[in-house]
C-alpha cells in the first residue's frame, strides 16, 4: 500500500486515524537529464558508497527499508534515465509519491531541463486528490567553483513551483544525501496527513446500528447530542463502516514486527557495478 497517492479515492486508506501507520511504502522517482547525477544520488542513499559510472541507459528501481522519524517506511527508489528531458512521464506519474528532480550545479542546461520536468508534475498535481511533494535538488555541491546555477536561482526555481530546495553532492557527506531523500518521505506523510484531516469525521451514536439494526429512524436528521447517526451520514462515510461480519481482528506479534524493523534490507541493486 502507498501513501494514500491514488487519485482514485479508496476509502480504506483513510479510515483510520493514524494515517502514518496505515502506509508504511514510500515511492520515489528521480528525475533529471543525463549526467545529473540521479544513479549516483541513487546508490549513496541505498550503500552509502559513491560510485562514479553507470549505464546511462538503464532505469530501474531499488527497495530499501528506513526507519524515518521512528517510523518503519519500505523506500522505493526509482532511478530514471531520460536523456535530454521528459520522455513518456506516464511510467512515473501515476506509481511516484514524491519526485526528487535533480540538476547538476556545474551545469546550467541540466537546471534549465528541470524546467520541463517540475511543469509537468504541477500539470499532474493540478487534477489529483493529493498533491504530490516535489523536491527540487541541485548535485554536485562539491563542484563549487565550476557553479554555473547560483542557490539563488536554484532557490527561486523552487518556490516557483511551491517545492522545497536542497544542495547535495553525492560524493561527500552521506547523512547529507540519506536528509533529502527523509525528506522527500517527510513531506509525503504531512501530505497524507493533510489529505485525511480533509475528510469529515465518522461519528458512531446508535449501538443498533453496529448491531446491524436498521437506525431508528430513516428520516431523522441526527441522533443523541445533535450527532448525525449512521443513517444520516453520507454514503462515503457510511461504506466505511465495515459490518461487524465483515469486520476482522488482526494480530500482529510485536516481536516478529521489532526483529523486522531491526533488519534492514536492500532489496536489490541491480545493474549496479560496485567496486
Ligand atoms: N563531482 C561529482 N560528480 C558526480 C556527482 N554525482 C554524480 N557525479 C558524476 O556525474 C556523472 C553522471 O552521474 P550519474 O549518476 O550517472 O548521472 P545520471 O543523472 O544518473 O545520468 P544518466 O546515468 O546518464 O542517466 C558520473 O560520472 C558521476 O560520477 C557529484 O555529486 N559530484
Amino acid at each position: 500500500m502507498m501513501f494514500g497517492k491514488p487519485r482514485a479515492v479508496n476509502a480504506s486508506h483513510f479510515s483510520a486515524s493514524n494515517e502514518r501507520s496505515l502506509h508504511p511504502e514510500c515511492n520515489l522517482v528521480l528525475l533529471g537529464c543525463r549526467g545529473a547525477g540521479k544513479s549516483a544520488l541513487t546508490v549513496k542513499f541505498l550503500t552509502r558508497r559513491f560510485i562514479s559510472e553507470y549505464d546511462p541507459f538503464l532505469e530501474d528501481t531499488y527497495s530499501k527499508e528506513e526507519i524515518v522519524d521512528q517510523e518503519p517506511v519500505l523506500v522505493r527508489v526509482m532511478d530514471t534515465a531520460d536523456l535530454d528531458g521528459p520522455v513518456n512521464p506516464e511510467r512515473y506519474l501515476h506509481w511516484a509519491n514524491a519526485f526528487l528532480v535533480v540538476y547538476s550545479i556545474d551545469n546550467r542546461q541540466s537546471f534549465e531541463a528541470c524546467c520541463q520536468y517540475l511543469e509537468i508534475i504541477a500539470q499532474y498535481n493540478k487534477g489529483a486528490v493529493h498533491e504530490s511533494p516535489v523536491l527540487l535538488i541541485g548535485n554536485k555541491l562539491d563542484m563549487e567553483r565550476y557553479r554555473q546555477v547560483s542557490i539563488a536561482d536554484g532557490s527561486a526555481l523552487a518556490s516557483r513551483h511551491g517545492c522545497l530546495f536542497r544542495e547535495v553532492s553525492a560524493c561527500l557527506d552521506f547523512r547529507l544525501v540519506q536528509k533529502v531523500f527523509y525528506d522527500a518521505i517527510q513531506e509525503v506523510r504531512r501530505e497524507a496527513e493533510r489529505c485525511a484531516s480533509l475528510r469529515p469525521p465518522l461519528y458512531i451514536t446508535e449501538e443498533r446500528a453496529l448491531l446491524g439494526l436498521p437506525p431508528i429512524s430513516s428520516t431523522s436528521p441526527s441522533g443523541r447530542h445533535g450527532m448525525p447517526t449512521l443513517s444520516t451520514l453520507s454514503p462515503l462515510g457510511y461504506k466505511e463502516l465495515p459490518s461487524v461480519a465483515q469486520a476482522k481482528l488482526v494480530t500482529v506479534k510485536s516481536s516478529r514486527a521489532m526483529s523486522k524493523r531491526k533488519a534492514p534490507t536492500l532489496t536489490l541493486l541491480k545493474g549496479f557495478k560496485i567496486f
